[in-house]
């Protein structure tokens, strides 16, 4: 699938770093690094302006080397990119470690995927259809 971008940084597109990756890592575009004190959290700018297909999103993944060495995640992970949003993509960083951390301008902070997506619509019911697990959850078929 194709997907118009406009790139205004200055680092290259989104890319798979393998051949069969889910995931385009995407750059940090920063005219000046930023610092990230325990449990702070800062809005990254990418650059990147783009027109996902409608029927598609966009999710804006946390990178798993990131988190398991710094404890850098994303506020709202998986982010979702609308497929009528036409501003900036930019991603909500959050230091979840007990030290400063700084990102670096160019720094690979996330990955996104692309999926599929439903639109649905509602159809108001009075019952639902039976199933075993009725009502059960948060635990109820037990924790090993
Ligand atoms: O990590 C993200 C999440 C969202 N967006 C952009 C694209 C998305 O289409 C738009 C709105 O996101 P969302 O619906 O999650 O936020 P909201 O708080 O509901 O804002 P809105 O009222 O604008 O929908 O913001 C990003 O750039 N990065
Ligand atoms: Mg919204």
């Amino acid at each position: 699938m194709q997907i118009p971008i406009i790139n205004r940084s200055r680092h290259p597109l989104p890319a798979y770093q393998t051949e069969h990756a889910a995931g385009l890592d995407v750059h940090a575009n920063l005219a000046e690094p930023v610092t990230l004190k325990p449990l702070q959290r800062a809005l990254i700018p990418t650059g990147l302006f783009m027109a996902i297909p409608v029927g598609y999103e966009m999710q804006v993944r946390p990178r798993s080397g990131l988190a398991y060495k710094h404890g850098i995640s994303i506020v709202n992970s998986p982010g979702t990119i609308d497929a009528d949003y036409r501003g900036e993509l930019k991603v909500l960083l959050v230091n979840l470690s007990e030290t400063d951390f700084v990102v670096q301008d160019g720094e690979r902070i996330a990955q996104l995927v692309v999926a599929r997506h439903e639109t649905i619509a509602w159809e108001p019911a009075e019952e639902l259809s039976e199933t075993a697990r009725g009502a059960g959850g948060y635990g109820s078929t037990g924790m090993q």
